[in-house]
């Protein structure tokens, strides 16, 4: 099967690398021109444009940054509207919102193309060992016929209906887990600032009801104060923000959330944006602590 593949940053690059040692002829597109070449030692064809990776291929999967670079892939100069037509199917796997993925489509069908969204769940070690989630949605004729692909990439796909349910879907899961890493960093410091040793709070959580593979992963390196980045907390913010304004088109109070928010906001403002997510934990711990007199 040939597929081309736009995007080539920590997920893309995985993902189309999965691809590939799996036998698909991939040909890849990256902003960044010279992100194409670890890809091309392995076996990748590269084009000069999304558009001309369109032309090339049946089915073409992009993983970008965010709402702004989905956008503007699909509809800028050179961009797959120039070349998407009947019998070409488009995926886009980025995490965007519905409202993003709803314009993708209209342009998409409205030229004879299939369109897909298909965020995905898990990081750059799921991504790395085909172990993502998938949360697929849109043409359920495109949704069959890249499951071959989708089976290499992950370990379980769903398919969830119109477009805009995947989007959802995906913010949905990352508003927890943006508030979940918020409420892990505070009880690592609290136990710190309380006499406590945070290592042994880790086996405490991991033997209880809330253990969890994200506990268990990002704990020992959030201790050491490394976070290097897997989920760029700026795209972890930004989905945040996407989650918060689906809320307000819901009426969906979300407090929790919107703490979780300013913490990744904060984070931001301190430079951390390109480092993991976990970095929210050096926004805990620069707060000043109490006096223990007052
Ligand atoms: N990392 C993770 O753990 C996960 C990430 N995601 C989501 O997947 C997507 C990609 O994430 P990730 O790989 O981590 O992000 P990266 O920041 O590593 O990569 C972003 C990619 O988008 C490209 N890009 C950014 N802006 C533009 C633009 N204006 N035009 C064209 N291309 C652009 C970048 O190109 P260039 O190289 O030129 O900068 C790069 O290829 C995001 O939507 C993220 O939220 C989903 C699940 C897990
Ligand atoms: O979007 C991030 C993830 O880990 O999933």
């Amino acid at each position: 099967m040939e597929v081309g593949f736009l995007g080539l940053g920590i997920m893309g690059k995985a993902m189309s690398m999965n691809l590939l040692r799996h036998g698909f002829k991939v040909t890849v597109w990256n902003r960044t021109l010279s992100k194409c070449d670890e890809l091309v030692e392995h076996g990748a064809s590269v084009a000069e444009t999304p558009a001309a990776v369109v032309k090339k291929c049946k089915y073409t999967i992009a993983m970008l940054s965010d709402p702004s670079a989905a956008l503007l892939v699909v509809f800028g100069k050179d961009g797959i509207l120039e070349q998407i037509c009947a019998g070409k199917g488009y995926v886009d796997m980025s995490t965007v919102d519905a409202d993003t993925s709803s314009k993708i489509n209209e342009a998409i069908t409205a030229k004879g193309g299939y369109f897909l969204e298909a965020p995905v769940s898990g990081s750059k070690k799921p991504a790395e060992d085909g172990q993502l989630v998938i949360l697929a949605a849109g043409e359920k004729a495109l949704y069959e016929e890249v499951i071959p692909a989708f089976n290499v990439m992950g370990k379980k796909s769903f398919y969830l209906g119109q477009v805009g349910n995947g989007a959802k879907m995906k913010l949905v899961v990352n508003m927890i887990m943006g508030s979940m890493i918020n409420a892990f960093s505070e009880g690592l410091v609290l136990a710190g600032r309380s006499g406590l040793d945070p290592s042994v709070l880790l086996d405490v959580l991991d033997l209880g009801g809330i253990a969890n593979p994200m506990f268990r992963m990002k704990g020992p390196t959030m201790i050491q104060g490394s976070h290097s980045p897997a989920f760029p907390l700026k795209h972890q913010q930004k989905d945040m923000r996407l989650a918060l304004a689906l809320g307000d088109e819901t009426a969906t109070s979300m407090p929790v959330a919107a703490a979780a928010n300013e913490a990744f906001k904060k984070a931001r403002s301190m430079g951390l944006g390109d480092l993991d997510f976990s970095a929210v934990y050096e926004t805990v711990k620069a707060l000043e602590q109490p006096s223990q007199k007052s």
